[in-house]
């Protein structure tokens, strides 16, 4: 009885500021529930659920063993869910420092954008009918510095001419991915994770990593297969196959042109929209 005297007493003293304390909290878990939601950690945080509920009842009804099992399990618990889901937090971080007002440039303008996807559009279709194998990763919002280190640094002007040398089987960097930023090649050679998903048993090592970054970065990978000469576009853990090259410089134009709208702070979006309704 007295809890319930003690939360009514609770309510009678509620705050403007208490009130947007509350809706802070509620806001941040709504965006964290969307952030698991599908994961293995949605299925953890309703197994968590479940398991406090049962402390709470094991204390209420007096169930002193259960209730101690619980606890303790719990606390060891906690540190064991930290070294499980380091991979899942490791994510969460990134995303966070992917928030609109951590965010950096990318692309300058459509017309830089055009220019890079059309260069790599010609490099990608002529190395889809040599089956030349090429693995290329353009950069977005998350920094890909820890995967540049591991190749050969470039830091030359997007064409299709240098991508193709780069990827020419006789290269000697033909073999791991190349790594563009805004208009420019910064590293070949360069070794990327492989994804762990169960992925068709044609694909192997080149399209795994493609998959690999795309679950660890928002970067997004094109790969055209040695095998086959297939074009196929890895985004957001997905690796969708068969792209003709048309269809590849469509898809990439859109999605650059739209990730440099969304990741543009306050000042440069105005800017931008300025721009295009003035070319319009
Ligand atoms: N971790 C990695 N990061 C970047 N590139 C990699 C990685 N692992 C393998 N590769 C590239 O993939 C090539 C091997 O491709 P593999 O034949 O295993 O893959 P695949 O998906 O079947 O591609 P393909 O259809 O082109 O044969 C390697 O020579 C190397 O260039």
């Amino acid at each position: 009885m007295s809890s319930l005297g003690d939360l009514l007493g609770l309510i009678k003293n509620i705050s403007f500021r208490n009130v947007i304390d509350i809706l802070i909290v509620a806001y941040l878990l709504y965006k964290f529930y969307i952030f698991i939601k599908q994961t293995r950690a949605e299925q953890l945080l309703k197994g968590l659920i479940l398991v406090v509920v049962v402390m709470k009842f094991s204390e209420w009804f007096g169930l002193v063993t259960l209730h101690w099992i619980i606890k303790n399990t719990l606390t060891v618990g906690v540190i064991a869910l930290l070294i499980i889901f380091q991979p899942e937090l490791r994510k969460a971080l990134e995303h966070i420092g992917r928030s609109r007002f951590l965010t950096k440039k990318l692309f300058e303008s459509d017309e830089e954008i055009k220019r890079v996807v059309d260069e790599i559009a010609i490099a990608v279709g002529n190395m889809s009918q040599t089956k030349t194998g090429a693995l290329i990763v353009i950069e977005q919002e998350t920094g890909l510095n820890d995967f540049i280190e591991s190749g050969t640094k470039i830091d030359g002007l997007v064409s299709s001419e240098l991508l193709e040398n780069i990827f020419f089987e006789n290269s000697p960097l033909h073999d791991g991915a190349v790594i563009i930023r805004k208009d420019r090649i910064l590293a070949a050679g360069c070794v990327l994770p492989l994804t762990e998903q169960e992925v068709n048993k044609e694909l192997g090592t080149r399209h795994r990593a493609a998959i690999g970054i795309t679950e660890s970065s928002d970067a997004i990978s094109v790969v055209v297969s040695e095998e086959t000469g297939t074009i196929s576009l890895a985004i957001n853990g997905k690796l969708t196959r068969g792209y003709s090259v048309e269809r590849l410089k469509n898809i990439l134009t859109k999605i650059l042109i739209k990730n440099m709208f969304v990741d543009s702070n306050m000042f440069k979006k105005v800017k931008l929209w300025l721009e295009k309704t003035n070319s319009k």
